[in-house]
Parts: structure tokens; sequence; C-alpha cells
């Protein structure tokens, strides 16, 4: 292929993804299973070659997506590392995508540095698994220092073999037990009242109680988390959670398509990542400076909006948020301070029109996301749109024209049989908002992402820079929501 081709693909592909950091080293170099398999012959028997001779691994294989997270570790970062079977396995683009957004938190000056130790960057890695994947990385990509915390001996006793294993880094992390019995009352002075919200609210068994767990009115009870396991006189640059997401293993559900392993301990907890976060929410408070940043991963946009929110009113100085995407994984980072900001923030206005999401929440099981993606290709394509659906990638390519909304309008009105509330339909379809599109092209990428079972998250990213063309198709996403509000809200 002819470098500028190369070139070119590679510079779309940047522009396909831009929420995969860009610093993150497998941005436009994807894992090479065959060099990999080369290399490496434990690799070997994982890596066959699909039709189109392209080698691949079978992701819904435990073996195989960590003996694939062993060779990246090994072969891009000079990392030993194992876990045992059935503890959860990370992928090594995914997080390196979390460490690199609080690097950027660190360099931006938002928040001025305030911990005592010069240069030297410390970190608290909230709930380290087994997999010390977070420590690990930082700590060799970056050269920070850790404290990374857990409660089941199984992680406690994988992270700290991972660490001595890796003598060239062992130095930078400590592995620190979480006291389970422990009862940690709120700090006095913290605003936990603001953050109780009545559907997070868990009431506390007798078994609980007996067995000394702290049930603090966040919906969260179990040991503590920050406060009780920071020693006095500790300060630190910022605290980095992967959460436990789900409150059921059902509800983690599993993704058939991947196995990442994952054990109760590690995928749940009570009232789930929303209690989780909440709690370090409210340890943040009590303990306020002794970070610099606080920050946690989200599976839930709209767990994102409702902490953001919890945090303003808290009283936090700066909350930041952004996305992680990697292949068909979205998840969301979470960050804030109650240090003063030295810097103003600048919102990049037009970056969040260009990329607009939204959830559809508790469907019904047989409506994966194929069924959304064929059903919006449908609603662009009846208007006329010229669609393109991947069914691989989870997206439909759409290019629309000003006299297509129109044409929507016709076929949504001859359709509305098979839309619940028509009438309410063809009310905002009559509505001047409707489909207000630009004379040239506008071309937009939807994807489907599943979060759980029954959740699906539906992004839009104009594909084009221009910004006057945001305002039309802000307007037509938003109109795409409505439809499939109501499409998949009464179809159950
Ligand atoms: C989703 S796993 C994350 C593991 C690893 N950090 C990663 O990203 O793959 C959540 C971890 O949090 C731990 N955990 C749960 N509650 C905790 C607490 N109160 N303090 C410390 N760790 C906790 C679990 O044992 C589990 O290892």
């Amino acid at each position: 292929m002819p470098a500028n081709k190369n070139k070119n693909k590679k510079r779309r592909r940047t522009a396909e993804r831009p929420t995969t950091h860009p610093r993150n080293k497998y941005l436009d170099n994807p894992p090479d299973f065959a060099l990999l398999a080369s290399l490496y012959p434990s690799f070997k028997p994982f890596v066959f070659f699909a039709s189109g001779g392209r080698p691949r691994i079978d992701w819904t294989n435990f073996n195989a997506t960590r003996e694939l997270t062993r060779v990246l570790l090994l072969h891009d970062h000079r990392l030993n590392w194992w876990i045992p079977d059935g503890q959860l396995c990370p992928t090594v683009p995914n997080r390196s995508n979390y460490i690199h957004w609080i690097e950027d938190l660190l360099s931006s000056d938002i928040i001025a540095k305030t911990t005592t130790n010069g240069d030297k960057v410390r970190g608290f890695d909230i709930g380290t698994g087994a997999n010390c994947i977070y420590p690990l990385l930082g700590a060799s990509l970056l050269g920070w220092s850790f404290v990374g915390s857990d409660m089941t001996d199984v992680a406690l006793e994988w992270a700290e073999k991972n660490v001595r294993d890796n003598p060239h880094i062992s130095e930078l992390i400590e592995i620190r037990k979480v006291e389970s019995g422990e009862n940690i009352l709120p700090a006095e002075g913290s605003s936990n009242e603001a953050l109780v919200s009545t559907e997070s609210k868990i009431d506390m068994t007798e078994d609980m109680a007996t067995e000394g767990h702290a049930c603090l009115n966040t919906g969260y009870y179990g040991p503590p988390i920050l406060l009780g396991v920071v020693r006095d006189g500790e300060e630190f640059d910022f605290c980095m959670c992967n959460p436990p997401f789900f409150e059921t293993m059902k509800e983690a559900g599993l993704n058939p398509k991947t196995s990442c392993g994952g054990t109760p301990a590690e995928m749940i907890c009570p009232g789930g990542e929303k209690a989780f976060i909440t709690r370090i929410i409210e340890d943040s408070i009590a303990l306020k400076h002794t970070f610099r940043w606080y920050t946690s991963m989200l599976g839930r946009k709209s767990n994102l909006k409702l902490l953001t929110s919890k945090l303003w009113e808290v009283g936090a100085t700066v909350v930041k948020t952004t996305e992680f995407v990697q292949g068909q994984t979205c998840r969301w980072g979470l960050a804030w301070s109650f240090l003063p900001p030295a810097k103003k923030i600048v919102s990049s206005h037009v970056a969040e029109k260009n990329n607009l999401s939204f959830m559809l929440e508790g469907l019904d099981q047989k409506f994966g996301a194929i069924r959304v993606l064929q059903s919006v290709e449908s609603y662009f394509r009846d208007g006329g749109a010229l669609c393109k659906l991947n069914t691989s990638s989870f997206t439909v390519d759409i290019t629309a024209k000003n006299h297509h909304s129109d044409a929507v309008l016709k076929s949504e009105s001859q359709n509305c049989d098979r839309v619940p509330s028509c009438k309410d339909v063809q009310e905002a379809c009559r509505s001047s908002s409707y489909l207000e599109l630009p004379s040239n092209n506008l071309s937009f990428r939807v994807s489907v992402f599943q979060q759980t079972p029954g959740t699906l998250l539906v992004k839009g990213s104009l594909q084009q820079r221009d910004g006057q063309l945001s305002g039309a198709f802000s307007s037509t996403f938003r109109r795409l929501e409505e439809v499939m509000k109501q499409k998949f809200g009464g179809e159950k």
C-alpha cells in the first residue's frame, strides 16, 4: 500500500476514535497478534487466522485474553505479570487511557502541585485487584509511586507477587490491606446529607451490623475506602479507582463477546458504582486537601451526570469528566478537587457538540445493539439519507442533505403504527426544529455500545470539522434520541 494511503488510513482511524487517548501507544498501533505469536510461543496456540487472513484471538476464551495481557505487558512495558484463573483480566490499551488522563490532569496545572514530595508523583489506587494494573503501568510508564489498596486475600497476595516480580519498580509500589472489620463513621463536618439520594439508601441488616460493617446513607456498606486507609500525614497527587460497577452478578451480565473474568468481589457491591463512588466523594469531603485530585472510572453515563451534580453541591472547586473508548468498551472518568483552581478552565464547546450521546435503559433483552442500529439505519434511510451499516463495528455512517428532512417526516407518519405515541412524534415532527439540515451534506456516525444487559449507549459523532454544522447535527441527533426512546421505551 502506498505510504500516503497508509497515512490517510491512520489519520482517519485517529479521527474516528477521538476518545482513545492521543498518547496511548495502541492508538495507531493496535497489538500485532502475529508478531506477538512469533515472539512468544505460549501465545501462539491462541492465535488463529480468520478468512481474510487477519490474525485473531478468541475473546471469549479467558486463557487467551490473559495470555494476551501477559505478553503485551512484557513486550511493551517490560512487566512480568500473572493472575489466577477467574480474576479480572485487564485490557492493557483500555487501562492505559485512564493513566494518561490522570497525567493530563496533573500537567494541566488547573490545580497547582501542593504535595511536599517535589517533582515526584504519588497516587493511590483504590481496589488495585490481583492484577495491580494501574500501579504497574503508572510506575513503569511514568515513574509514579503508588499505594494500591484492596481487601480480598487473593487480590493482596497476587498484587504483592506482581510487584515483587518487577524489581525495577517494586520500590515504587506499596500494597495496603483494607481492614474490613472497622466501623468508620462519617467525619464530623462532612456534608453527608447532601450526598443522600433516596434510591441509593440501603438498609443495614442485623447481620451486617453484627459483622461491624459501616452503614452510611450513601448506600455503601462495607470496608472503608479512603477514610481509615489513608494514614495521618500522608499526601497524594491523586487517587484512582476502577470500582465494582454492578449490584449483582446477573447485572454484570458478562459480555458474551469477551471473557475477562471477574469474581463477585471485583464486580459487585451493594448499590453498585453509584454507592461506591458516592462513598469516595464523602471520604473526599473529609480528607479534602490530602489529595490534589480525586478520580474514579464509571461504567454508566447516567451516574456520571448524577455524581457531577452532587460534587458541585458539596463544594468541589473543579469537576472534570472524560470518556474512554476502546473497541466496543465505553467508560467515563470523573475527577474533582477541593483545592482552589490555579487556572481558568476553557471548555471545548465545539468538541462537545460534535460528540453527542444518549442511553436507552431498561430495554427488553431482545433489543440488542444490532436491533437498535438497524432501527437507526431505517429511520435515516426512510428519509432518503445515505446509510452504511457495519455490524462488526456496531456503527451506521449517515450522510444526509437538507431535502431529506421532509422525506423522513413523511415516512415517519406513514410508519406511525410501529411507533408508540405516534401522535406525539407527529407533533414533534411538525415543530420547526425538526431536522434543520444545512444545504451541504451532513455526515455523522452513530455507534451503539452495550453497557449492561438492557442498557445501550448510542453515540453520534459529526465527521466534519465545520463548526457551522454542529447545530444541525445536534438537532438531528436529539430528534433521533426522541424517536429511539419512544420506539424502544414502548415496545417492551
Ligand atoms: C473492578 S475491580 C478493579 C481491579 C483493578 N484495579 C482493575 O482495574 O482491573 C475492583 C476491586 O476493588 C476491590 N475493593 C472492593 N471494595 C474495596 C474497598 N473498600 N477498598 C479497597 N478495595 C476494594 C475489589 O476486591 C476488587 O479487587
